[in-house]
């Protein structure tokens, strides 16, 4: 349970929101592929990217998805990056016509990472922050560093208190 929030600002994210700018992303990385305009496959950046990895390949029509698995967050406390599992091998090569998606660049270190061992690929994030920002080639939105991004699949709906109080 998370008591404490470490950040001044929430950014509260719908399954709406996420739906659309993950399309407007989709769309801003449409014929930018390097095979005549063309991507070869989508990957996501487990667990996250891969609400935005589906979107981007629905819309774009890819149909080879594959995922990577990085952790960095353990909650909201930041730990070393690891791969826990990578995506196949013969598909990846340097990352040339990859799209790698993630739902958010923060510190930049996931995609630091994943980078590294794909360093043809093109980094796709829905949402950035400016230490992150390096490390991302096309991302939608940015918010400030200070700002904690809460995604739906985190959220519930729940019943809040009338402004004036009840008696
Ligand atoms: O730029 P960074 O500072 O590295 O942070 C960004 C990463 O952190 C979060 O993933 P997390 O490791 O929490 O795993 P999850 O996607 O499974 O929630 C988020 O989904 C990004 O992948
Ligand atoms: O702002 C964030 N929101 C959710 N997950 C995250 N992982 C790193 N930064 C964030
Ligand atoms: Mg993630």
């Amino acid at each position: 349970m998370i008591d404490r929030l470490p950040h001044e600002k929430g950014f509260h994210v719908s399954w709406d929101q996420i739906h659309r700018d993950a399309r407007a992303l989709a769309w801003r990385l449409d014929g930018k592929g390097p095979d005549n305009g063309a991507w070869k496959a989508v990957v996501g950046i487990t667990r996250g990217g891969l609400v935005p990895a589906m979107i981007v390949a629905r819309e774009l029509d890819i149909r080879i998805v594959d995922t990577i698995s990085v952790k960095s967050y353990n909650h909201q406390a930041q730990m070393e990056a690891r791969v826990t599992k990578s995506p196949q091998e013969e598909l990846m090569g340097d990352g040339t016509g990859i799209l790698i998606v993630d739902d958010l660049v923060d510190s930049g270190k996931t995609l630091e990472l994943v980078r590294k061992l794909y360093p043809n690929a093109h980094f796709a994030t829905v949402y950035a922050k400016p230490s992150g920002r390096p490390q991302v080639d096309t991302y939608i939105t940015e918010v400030s560093q200070d700002t904690w991004i809460f995604f739906p699949w985190d959220m519930a709906l729940q019943y809040v208190q009338p402004f004036r109080g009840t008696d």
